[in-house]
């Protein structure tokens, strides 16, 4: 699991090393790291062909910087000390009238150049930062406070572009308001951000109304979380992370994010000695008449997952197509460690009876579509709520925890994933394009978004049924249910480029993931 904190929790850790004067060592080594990344990106786009006269050298190269008044352009002007030493043009912008001293001075000894800024100067200065082969900005990193100076964001806007929706082509020529179109920073141009992109929150990634966007964000010391939720993550591009030396051990992160690896460590296995009682047993509820398709889309998801059994509670129009696909599952009641229901809108009695069961024998569950809606109150059991948005507003409408349209969950996922997860006591599992699974202490998993192939009916259930078995096939271990969760998102995730690869088409039916699951 990659690990994302808070910038307080960066700043705590950094305070006993700055305390005992090693600020200035601190800030080299990020400066070093930053430097590196640089060359390394001016090298690779030069040997890429894409260059532009001389773009990709590193000497003769035009470097711009937007340095801001604290360690943030610290950084940034040691590291365009280094760039300058190798034969870069490179040029700072004194975006509030102050920089770092021994930045400054390391920074003019090298031979770079100071503009400063004024609104005056506002197109020729974001005309000098379109002609750049890099620009790293250096405003604002951990110390930021919320909000940019109307100068700034206008300055920021007339480079890049007026934000575009998530939807749009990065870099699609947009009004600046003014009735014509802006000329905007091509979609190419090298950005790389000093700790995170200014204008993004490091701890939460929202972006206000203006933020600064890299294809690259070169972070020191750990992880920020706002490089890793939405917004912020898109904001900051690859993100690249340089040691200082900083010991997070006694800081807990606010955002896990599942890597490839994770999926080969942590996937259950069986065990020699396993029965199929020891391995895990499932109980679903899943379809009816009406949508006897989710039913089994779910069952065979979950059997494809890899469960000891799989009791199916299910009208005969689901247990008939599901038996001839996957005659090893049982139809019927019998003993279960764990439970999952709710896709196929399934009969509400037979729901309610599972999640009756669930609390008396304390075991876990995953609770999707139909099943949302029994929800009243806080389980006496570990649970997974798996709404998408629409489904979560239905949620918090009727717990009576404000009434959030789905656009405002849409802007702003974590929030309202937190919010449903304290008022339920359960984890929550936003589904979307970027799926945020929230625990109750405010903490999240945030797995890599999937191909957005996956935006097609019935993949949902899919997801249902290979967290369904996940939770029975983990039953009585100590794993963190979010972070199973985040699992079952990172397998869907493949499973869905997979399918996407293997159709050759421009989309993953819920039926061709499960294939590939199945190892079909
Ligand atoms: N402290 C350390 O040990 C290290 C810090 N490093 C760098 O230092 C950064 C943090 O440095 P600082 O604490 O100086 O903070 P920043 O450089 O992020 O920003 C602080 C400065 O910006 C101003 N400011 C904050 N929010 C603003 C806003 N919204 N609009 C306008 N001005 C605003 C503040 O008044 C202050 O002058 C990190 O992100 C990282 O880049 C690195 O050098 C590594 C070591």
């Amino acid at each position: 699991m990659r690990l994302g904190y808070t910038a307080a929790a960066v700043r705590a850790a950094e305070a006993p090393l700055l305390a005992a004067g090693h600020g200035e060592a601190l800030m080299r080594t990020a400066a070093a790291g930053l430097a590196t990344v640089c060359r390394r990106e001016l090298s690779t786009r030069h040997q890429t062909g894409s260059t532009r006269g001389t773009r990709g050298r590193i000497s003769g190269s035009r470097v711009v910087m937007l340095v801001g008044a604290g360690n943030n352009g610290g950084d940034a002007l040691f590291a365009g000390a280094n760039l300058a030493d190798r034969g870069a043009h490179v040029t700072a912008i004194d975006v509030f009238g102050k920089m770092h001293p021994a930045g400054t001075a390391a920074f003019t000894a090298a031979g770079g150049h100071i503009e400063p800024f004024t609104a005056e100067r506002m197109s020729e200065l974001a005309a000098l930062l379109r002609r750049a082969d890099l620009v790293i900005d250096g405003v604002l990193g951990t110390g930021a406070k919320p909000g940019l100076p109307a100068d700034l964001a206008a300055l920021i806007r007339a480079w890049q572009g007026e934000p575009q929706p998530a939807s749009a082509g990065a870099g699609t020529p947009a009004s600046a308001g003014t009735g014509t179109p802006a000329p905007v920073a091509s979609p190419s141009q090298l950005v790389i951000a000093v700790d995170a992109p200014t204008g993004v929150d490091a701890s939460t990634g929202a972006c206000g109304d203006t933020c600064v966007r890299a294809a690259h964000t070169v972070t020191f010391g750990a992880d920020k979380a706002g490089l890793m939720l939405p917004d912020g993550a898109a904001a900051a591009g690859q993100v690249t992370l340089v040691d200082i030396g900083l010991d997070m051990s006694s800081h807990v992160p606010a955002v896990h994010v599942p890597e490839p690896t994770d999926l080969t460590a942590l996937w259950p296995r069986p065990q020699t000695g396993d029965h199929k009682y020891s391995r895990g047993v499932l109980g679903l509820v899943a379809g009816s008449a009406r949508f006897p398709g989710a039913g089994v889309l779910t069952a065979s998801a979950a059997a494809a997952t890899g469960v000891g059994m799989l009791r199916l509670l299910a009208p005969p129009e689901v247990t008939g197509t599901v038996l001839q696909n996957n005659p090893e599952i049982v139809t019927g009641t019998g003993r279960v460690q764990a439970w999952a229901i709710g896709p196929g809108a399934p009969d509400r009695l037979t729901m309610q009876h599972a999640i009756t069961a669930a609390e008396t024998h304390n075991l876990p569950l995953v609770i999707d579509a139909g099943g949302l809606s029994l929800l009243t109150r806080p389980l006496e059991t570990s649970c997974i709520l798996t709404p998408h948005a629409g489904e979560l507003v239905a949620l918090l409408s009727r717990l009576g925890t404000g009434a959030p349209s789905r656009a405002d969950v849409e802007a702003d996922p974590v929030t309202h994933a937190v919010r449903a997860a304290q008022v339920l006591e359960a984890v929550v599992l936003l589904k979307g394009n970027r799926t945020i699974i929230a625990r109750p202490d405010g903490t999240v998993v945030a797995p890599a978004p999937g191909p957005a192939t996956l935006a097609t009916a019935g993949t949902g259930d899919v997801l249902t049924g290979i967290l369904g078995a996940l939770l029975a096939t983990t039953s009585g271990t100590d794993i963190d249910l979010a972070d199973l969760g985040g699992l079952g998102v990172a397998m869907h995730a493949r499973a869905g480029t997979h399918a996407t690869h293997a159709s050759g088409v421009v989309t993953a039916l819920a039926g061709e993931v499960l294939e590939v699951l199945a190892g079909r």
